[in-house]
C-alpha cells in the first residue's frame, strides 16, 4: 500500500509508533492522536481506549483515504472474546464485551474490509472501500 502518512491512537512508548515508522518512505510523515493534525492518512494504527474503538473508527474513516488502512489492537482480547463467559476474569469482562460489540460491528460495516489476524493479541486491519 506503500503508505506515507500514519498516525497511531494510543501511542504510550512509541514502540508500535516506531515499528510504523521504519516502514515509511524518507519523506514518510508518522504522528500520535496528540501531535498529528494532518487532514487524511494512508494508515492508522488504534491501540487506546477499548470502549470507545466505535468512536475511534467514526473518526478515522473520516481521516483515512479511500484505500487506506485502520488497524486495531487487541481484537481477540487473550482469545477471550471466544470463550464462554464464566471462564474469564472477572476484571476482563467489560473489555471483553466491548472488543465483542467492535467485532460485531466491524463484522457488518460495509465501508470496509477487514481481515483478522491471530498475531499477538488480535489485529484487525480494515481497508476503507468508500
Ligand atoms: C496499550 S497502550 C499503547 C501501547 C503502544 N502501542 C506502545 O507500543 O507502547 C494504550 C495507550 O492508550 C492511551 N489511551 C487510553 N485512552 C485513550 C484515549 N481515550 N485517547 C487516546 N489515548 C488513550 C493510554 O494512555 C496508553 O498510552
Amino acid at each position: 500500500m506503500n503508505p506515507n502518512r500514519t498516525v497511531e491512537i494510543g501511542a504510550f512508548t512509541g514502540y508500535s509508533l516506531l515499528s510504523t515508522a521504519l516502514a515509511l518512505p524518507k519523506d514518510g510523515q508518522v504522528g500520535s492522536s496528540t501531535t498529528n493534525k494532518q487532514p487524511e492518512f494512508d494508515f492508522a494504527f488504534v491501540d487506546a481506549d477499548r470502549s470507545i474503538y466505535k468512536n475511534y473508527h467514526e473518526q478515522l474513516l473520516k481521516l483515512v483515504k479511500i484505500g487506506g488502512i485502520v488497524a486495531y489492537d487487541n481484537t481477540l482480547w487473550f482469545g477471550f472474546v471466544a470463550k464462554k463467559e464464566h471462564e474469564e476474569p472477572e476484571h476482563k469482562k467489560n473489555s471483553t464485551m466491548d472488543i465483542k460489540e467492535f467485532n460485531k460491528q466491524l463484522s457488518s460495516d460495509p465501508r470496509v474490509e477487514i481481515s483478522q489476524v491471530s498475531i499477538g493479541d488480535g489485529v484487525t486491519f480494515c481497508r476503507r472501500l468508500y
